[in-house]
């Protein structure tokens, strides 16, 4: 018995069409991001590989990839479950800054550490900052834990316990579970995953709109490496998430 694991980053946003740092801003997805997650769809109707649960972030850019992708599929109708501890890295003082000018202005040792760093954060974002989530309501409840800035390794840490509470249950269960999320915080599991180090992370990069399935055992361990449902077009976007800031 394994259990089916897919990972889904969501597709291009208008602020990563921008090449802007987005963190915890909550963007739409841009025209291609909306053909990205349809090409998603097509791909899990095309496999077979078709979810009974859905775990997404609390942010639109991942609700309305996972939206678009399950109307593709058939499959509207499954459960859903959504948590902040699935949100993109918040990216501290970069949110809402242009990568290609950070990268100009600091060098790029400090953009790429930055970046991906396993545990050197950004600067925090002021509380009354433009792009600070501070007074947003969804994260009204969330007291001390609300981030100002975060680095790879604090996402880990407040993303396993969801992965331990919510989406492992899920797959004990034998449901599909599909988790439409980030960039980073899809970093960090697949970091837990794979087991692969805090140095060599950084060379790990999720591109958007193309499904990462897992078949895992009953220790929730990988029975073989995951796999993208397009793998020419996963490395060509993953590439391309690496060389952000360069253009
Ligand atoms: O801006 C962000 O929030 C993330 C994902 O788009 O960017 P990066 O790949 O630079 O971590």
């Amino acid at each position: 018995m394994t259990y089916t694991l897919i990972l889904l980053r969501h597709g291009q946003s208008t602020w990563n069409q921008a090449n802007l740092f987005t963190g915890w801003v909550d963007v739409p997805l841009s025209d291609i991001g909306a053909q990205e997650a349809h090409r998603a769809g097509e791909l899990l109707a095309s496999t077979g590989i078709l979810p009974d649960v859905l775990h997404t972030s609390v942010l639109k850019r991942a609700i309305q990839t996972a939206n678009i992708a399950l109307d593709v599929a058939d499959r509207d109708w499954i459960d859903v479950r959504r948590s902040w501890r699935l949100n993109e890295r918040h990216y501290g003082a970069l949110q809402g800054k242009d990568k290609a000018q950070t990268l100009a202005e600091y060098g790029p040792e400090q953009f790429k550490s930055w970046r991906r760093s396993f545990d050197m954060p950004p600067p925090p974002l002021d509380d009354d900052a433009k792009y600070s989530q501070a007074h947003d309501p969804r994260y009204a409840t969330l007291g001390d834990d609300l981030p100002r800035t975060e680095s790879l390794k604090l996402v880990i840490d407040r993303m396993l316990p969801y992965w331990e509470s919510d989406i492992k249950p899920d797959l004990a269960s034998g449901r599909r579970v599909l988790v439409t999320a980030h960039g980073n915080s899809l970093r960090a599991l697949v970091k837990h995953l794979d087991g692969i180090s805090d140095g060599d992370i950084a060379d790990l990069n999720i591109p958007t709109g193309i499904p990462l399935v897992y078949e895992l055992d009953e220790n929730f361990a990988p029975v073989k490496p995951g796999r993208y449902l397009d793998p020419d077009a996963a490395a060509a976007g993953a590439a391309a998430v690496a060389a952000q800031g360069k253009k």
